[in-house]
């Protein structure tokens, strides 16, 4: 090893997701405009938006529920548009409305899931058990998702994207609905993810208690980033006294939607 290699400061985390000059329109209506991100390994990254800024749409196109049509998007280096369903390997999703099947149990709804992603029944129980143990949901796996109050189907939700290992995980506000306590928890949980794991994690949110000042934001305002970069750098760029205040600020009504992305 040189003396210049053993000095050079350690290299960032890599790059999981990529997303490049990305926008997309419903018909008229201009859903995302021009929006460019990265998140890197073990970052927790906050999408911070009022209702209808886009994020919903910004994770139908990284999931691929939408076809990019302008921009490009990267998963762990694998551009989505050239790569296909496969890039998608690296990447798992919370989405804002529930997708367990009330009738099957904590167990089979898991099985059933990592048997599409190609596990075997043996992996599959190993990995549940697992992540369920994370969760303090393990004693919960012979009962019927029916059974379970909000908090804990969404905790079922969260080990189901994590069973394959992935790089990149995205939630889409996925506290919506749940008390106190249980938000809580799941916040902490998934920060730890990003601590412990190495997971790269995108919290869409409209919660402003959910973000630690450790975390990256992005400040997304109708379709566009007006905002990014780490929280507290946020805060003291817009001169407010919290992110609550520098947030009402930037969204403002009569706040210019262009300019400001760091
Ligand atoms: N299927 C659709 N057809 C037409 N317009 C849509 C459709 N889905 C979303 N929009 C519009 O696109 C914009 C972005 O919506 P989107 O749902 O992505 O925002 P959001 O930040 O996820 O909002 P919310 O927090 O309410 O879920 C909004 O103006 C919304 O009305």
């Amino acid at each position: 090893m040189t003396t210049e290699t053993a000095n050079a400061s350690p290299a960032p985390p890599a790059v999981a997701l990529a997303v490049a000059g990305l926008s997309h329109a419903y018909g008229e209506r201009r859903a995302l405009d021009d929006v460019s991100f990265e998140m890197r390994a073990g970052r927790f990254t906050a999408l911070l938006g009022p209702n209808g800024a886009g994020k919903s749409t910004l994770f139908a196109l990284i999931t691929r529920l939408f076809d990019t049509r302008a921009g490009a998007i990267t998963i762990a280096g694998r551009d989505l548009s050239s790569t296909g369903a496969a890039a998608l390997a690296p990447l798992g999703v919370v989405f804002q409305q529930t997708t367990l099947d009330l009738d099957l149990t904590v167990r089979q709804n898991l099985r059933y899931f990592a048997r599409l992603r190609g596990m075997s029944i043996r992996d599959a129980d190993k990995r549940i058990d697992e992540e369920l143990d994370r969760l303090e949901m393990r004693e919960r796996l012979k009962e019927k998702v029916r059974n379970l109050n909000g908090g804990h189907r969404r905790r079922v939700e969260i080990a189901r994207a994590l069973l394959h290992d992935p790089r990149v995980v995205l939630l889409d506000e996925a506290t919506v609905g749940l008390d106190v306590p249980s938000r809580k928890s799941i916040v902490a949980h998934v920060h730890e993810l990003a601590r412990d794991r190495g997971i790269a994690i995108l919290w869409a949110t409209h919660l402003i208690d959910e973000i630690l000042p450790g975390d990256d934001l992005i400040v997304l305002h109708k379709g566009r980033i007006i905002e990014s970069g780490g929280v507290s750098d946020v805060v003291a760029r817009s001169g407010a006294a919290d992110l609550d205040a520098a947030f009402a600020q930037l969204t403002r009504k009569d706040a210019p939607a262009e300019g400001a992305a760091a």
